[in-house]
């Protein structure tokens, strides 16, 4: 059954830099429903990460409305941003932002512990797919770039989110590994029901997904 996952309307964000505020995002207004795929591309600096941060709970808008799951956000307090987070949300960004002290299994299964779940069959299906099944044991810091990738994708999905919120995922890597990446992400975002929103300023990237935002002058254009 297709859903909303996120609606915002006419949201605006500025940000001081002590003598200025600077307007970053003026009245955007968009939609991801369940199975959308969606680029957001635009000029360096536009506000497209900040974007992101709001629809996680990151920053907090000036004025307009975020629904996640069709659920008003305005009076979330910290507890119910933290809990989308961990259950509906999942994050990749160009650094991996894993955990690197411990091995791959670790890393994946410490925010299932935080949802009081287990390694899981599906965990299973993300290893071989990603093609982790051999390095389950080894220290992140010890893998490529592109593995570390591939376990921060793991990581995303591991508890089938509602949401992936992807900024530049396939920045730090070379073109082959970064559309390997990109391939093996929208097939396992489909298995798991997830929509994404994906920061890009690669055109292949943009390419991956079924709709195209552009952010400038602080309004979003389809
Ligand atoms: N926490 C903050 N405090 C002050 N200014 C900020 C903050 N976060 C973002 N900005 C400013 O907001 C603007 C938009 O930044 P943002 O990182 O969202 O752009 P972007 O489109 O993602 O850029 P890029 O493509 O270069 O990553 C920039 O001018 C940035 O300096």
């Amino acid at each position: 059954m297709s859903q909303t996952i996120v609606e915002i309307t006419g949201l605006s964000k500025s940000f001081s830099d002590g003598e200025q505020r600077h307007q970053v995002l003026n009245g955007v207004d968009l939609s991801v429903a369940t199975g959308d795929t969606v680029a957001l591309t635009g000029p360096s600096g536009t506000g497209k990460s900040t974007l992101l941060n709001l629809i996680a709970g990151f920053e907090h808008a000036d004025a307009g409305h975020i629904k996640l799951l069709d659920q008003e956000t305005h009076n979330w307090q910290d507890r119910q941003w933290s809990h989308f987070r961990r259950a509906e949300l999942g994050m990749v960004f160009q650094q991996f932002n894993l955990l690197s002290p411990l091995n791959v299994r670790d890393n994946i299964t410490f925010p299932l512990s935080l949802l009081g779940k287990s390694w899981q069959p599906w965990c299973d299906t993300l290893i071989d797919t990603l093609g982790l099944s051999t390095v389950l044991d080894r220290r992140v810091e010890q893998l490529s770039g592109g593995q570390q990738q591939r376990v921060a994708i793991a990581r995303a999905l591991a508890h089938k989110p509602a949401l992936l919120l992807a900024d530049e995922p396939t920045g730090n890597l070379d073109q082959n590994a970064g559309e390997q990446v990109m391939a093996l992400l929208c097939q396992l975002a489909a298995e798991a029901n997830t929509s994404i929103l994906m920061v890009t300023h690669s055109e292949t990237c943009a390419n991956f997904m079924t709709r195209r935002w552009h952010l400038d002058q602080g309004t979003v254009h389809e």
